[in-house]
């Protein structure tokens, strides 16, 4: 009978061939999620014998995996500032550097003491819920065009009982009124001249959440232009953007009146976090 270490090691051989990068911890993490344990479990189980009823729903998702199904979309869940959400075909799977945004946001900006916020483009709701519940005092408010996203978003506001959150069909601010303190945003950035060259994993995301049009940057300059209707003085409006678009999302924002712009980078280095004031 096959132990929980073959299973690993023909698994990860398996996904290599498949060309799956990282491919010991893609299958190190379906047997976990097969075996409902945790990684630190699953070493001390290596020699465990696995039954078919393990077994063939491994097989399923291994097969999956090769055929490029995101792993995330396989597990179901993707932790986000050390909280699990729920992921799916709804929406866009959550970056691990839209965590670093959060991070910034939360750790870096003086908000009011009961601020308004407001995540334009919530998707999942990674964002908005991530900061309301660190900002227990906060109001938030989760805009997304898209009705499939809004469910997950509100799926995992209940899952995390999050409770100082409302959620908003909107396209862009047409249905949203004014009064926030902080805006963010992580809209479509992807430019439509890159759709060749993508990722196959990223044909899983919603077209809706990747392509801003030619230069990916067709949402973000209507977002730029009506966001200070909707800020109070001195809000702050908070953006990700992709590689090389920082240039023209600084000066978008200068013509439209921010002031104490400053553009964060990622971990990698990359200038992806626009950040402004209304004066
Ligand atoms: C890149 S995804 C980001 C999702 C989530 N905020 C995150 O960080 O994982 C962009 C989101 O913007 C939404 N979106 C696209 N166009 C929009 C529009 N005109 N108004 C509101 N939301 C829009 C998409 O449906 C998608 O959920």
């Amino acid at each position: 009978m096959k132990t929980i270490l073959d299973t690993l090691e023909a698994g990860t051989t398996w996904l290599e061939k498949k060309g799956i990068e990282d491919a010991r911890r893609n299958m190190q993490l379906m047997i976990c999620h097969q075996l409902d344990c945790s990684k630190i479990q699953l070493y001390t189980r290596f020699d465990e014998p696995l039954d078919e009823s393990a077994l063939a729903p491994l097989r399923v998702m291994l097969k999956q995996r090769g055929e490029g199904v995101p792993l995330q979309h396989l597990l179901g869940t993707v932790e986000f500032y050390l909280r699990d959400f729920h992921t799916d075909a709804r929406a866009l799977i959550p970056r691990p550097e839209t965590e670093e945004l959060a991070e910034i946001l939360i750790k870096r900006f003086k908000l009011p003491e009961s601020p308004a916020i407001l995540d334009m483009g919530t998707g999942s709701g990674v964002l908005g819920i991530t900061l309301a519940k660190e900002i227990p005092s906060a109001a938030v408010t989760c805009a997304d065009v898209s009705t499939d996203a809004l469910s997950l978003a509100e799926q995992n506001a209940t899952a995390l009982d999050a409770q100082n959150i409302r959620f908003v069909h909107s396209d862009l601010f047409s249905q949203i009124e004014g009064g926030y303190d902080l805006i963010v945003a992580n809209l479509p950035y992807v430019p439509e001249t890159d759709r060749p060259s993508l990722a196959p994993e990223l044909a899983h995301d919603p077209d809706l959440a990747l392509f801003g049009g030619q230069d990916g940057l067709d949402i973000i300059r209507t977002f730029i232009q009506e966001a200070p209707s909707y800020l109070n003085p001195g809000g702050i409006i908070a953006l990700e953007i992709g590689i090389h678009q920082n240039e023209e999302v600084e000066k978008l924002l200068s013509a439209t009146g921010f002031t104490d712009i400053k553009t964060y980078p990622d971990l990698s280095g990359i200038l992806r976090f626009p950040t402004a004031s209304k004066s």
